[in-house]
């Protein structure tokens, strides 16, 4: 189990080191227009739990958005700071 955060610092050492396997160095090499539709899938998939699937399902696809979305901040070189900033 990790934090958001912690899920983000892990996934900027894989943009870094860029290790064999990783399918976040994948996903950061497909670009943004790849990125951004894979966001989309998982906020469809979100929405589709939340009306018609278990707590536990949803949750799920909730964890894969937040991976999604971060996997875009990193290929747009957005930082947690840019972002918390408007919260
Ligand atoms: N939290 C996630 C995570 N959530 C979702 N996903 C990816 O998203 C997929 C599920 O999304 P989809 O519904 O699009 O499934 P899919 O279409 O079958 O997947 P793809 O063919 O598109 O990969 C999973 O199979 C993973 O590939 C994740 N991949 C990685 N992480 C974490 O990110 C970290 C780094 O992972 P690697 O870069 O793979 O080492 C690790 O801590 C992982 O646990």
């Amino acid at each position: 189990m990790k934090t958001f955060d912690e899920l983000f610092a892990e996934l900027t050492e894989r943009a870094r080191s860029r290790p064999e396997g990783s399918g976040t160095v994948a996903a950061l090499d497909a670009g943004v227009h790849a990125q951004g539709k894979k966001v989309l899938e998982e906020a469809g998939e979100v929405w589709i739990a939340a009306e018609h699937e278990s707590d536990e399902h949803l949750a799920e696809e909730i964890s894969q958005l937040l991976y999604r979305v971060q996997v875009l901040m990193l290929g747009r070189d957005i930082t947690l700071d840019d972002v918390y900033k408007y919260l």
